[in-house]
């Protein structure tokens, strides 16, 4: 039988082009991005998040992540600005951690891995419903933002982290209302943008990656709660959620724009 695509050994990111041919195209993600190769582009304007804090529904643990899901029905809680043209909507946020504090994180910045990277997707309403836009190039836009542990833990993370206990196990799923994601942003607004796919199968290249330039910081107490996470249904042997990342992709010459000099 077909193995589900996961982070194993026998379906993970090195066998997921057997069944979805696209993980080996040319625009695929996470990258490396070295800042020497980075273009400055002062025409990059900067991105504004409008979030309504009732969009927020669920925290689900689908066995891979952890993800929050929004009402995108209408234009509730959108993105705009920086290299997108018109109102992208909020979908859901989830998160890539590692084993440990030392990795975790799909992008590589100068060749640090950060502990872990919370991935927000937004999508673009002009291409009708979510399944409709990932067809598109600019069907899919994805703010990225690094995690590093640090001792001045960032008390918004506390909300998500707190839900944890509540999803364990895979198909868990508690309710997660009156959330606003935008407080989880770091005070600068710099980012990198690059145009890329999903970082899980069916990794359509549909994205407009924006991956913001300072991390915000979590504790370690706060990473080790992420990782009591299982992949595992309730009431079958404990596997831990951890290492859920796809490696770094070849650039295949791509340009990756940087708003800041
Ligand atoms: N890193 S990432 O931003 O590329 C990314 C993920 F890493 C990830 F895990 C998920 S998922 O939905 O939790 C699991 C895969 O369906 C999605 N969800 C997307 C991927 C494709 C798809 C199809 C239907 C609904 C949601 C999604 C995702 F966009
Ligand atoms: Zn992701």
């Amino acid at each position: 039988a077909q193995t589900v695509w996961g982070y194993d050994s026998d379906n993970g990111p090195e066998r997921w082009h057997e069944n979805y041919p696209l993980a080996k195209g040319d625009k695929q993600s996470p990258i490396e991005i070295n800042s020497k190769d980075v273009k400055h582009d002062s025409s990059l304007s900067s991105w504004h998040a409008s979030y309504d804090p009732g969009a927020a529904k669920t925290i689900l643990n689908n066995g891979r992540t952890c993800r929050v899901v929004f009402d995108d029905t209408f234009d509730r809680s959108v993105l705009r600005g920086g290299p997108l043209t018109g109102a992208y909507r909020l979908r859901q946020l989830h998160l890539h951690w590692g084993s440990s504090d030392d990795h975790g994180s799909e992008h590589v910045i100068d060749g640090v891995k950060y502990a872990a990277e919370l991935h927000m997707v937004h999508w673009n309403p002009k291409h009708g419903n979510f399944a409709g836009a990932l067809k598109q190039p600019d069907g899919v836009a994805v703010v990225g933002i690094f995690l590093k542990v640090g001792n001045t833990p960032k008390p918004e993370m506390k909300r998500i982290l707190e839900e944890i206990d509540n999803i364990k196990t895979k198909g868990k799923e508690a309710p997660f209302q009156h959330f606003d994601p935008s407080i989880l942003f770091p005070k600068s607004r710099d980012y990198w943008t690059y145009h890329g796919s999903f970082t899980t199968p069916p990794c359509e290249e549909c994205i407009t990656w924006i991956l913001l330039r300072e991390p915000i910081e979590v504790s370690a107490d706060q990473m080790a709660k992420l990782r009591s996470l299982s992949k595992n249904p309730e009431n079958e042997p404990v596997i831990p959620l951890v290492d859920n990342w796809r490696p770094p992709q070849p650039v295949k010459g791509r340009i990756v724009r940087a708003s800041f000099k």
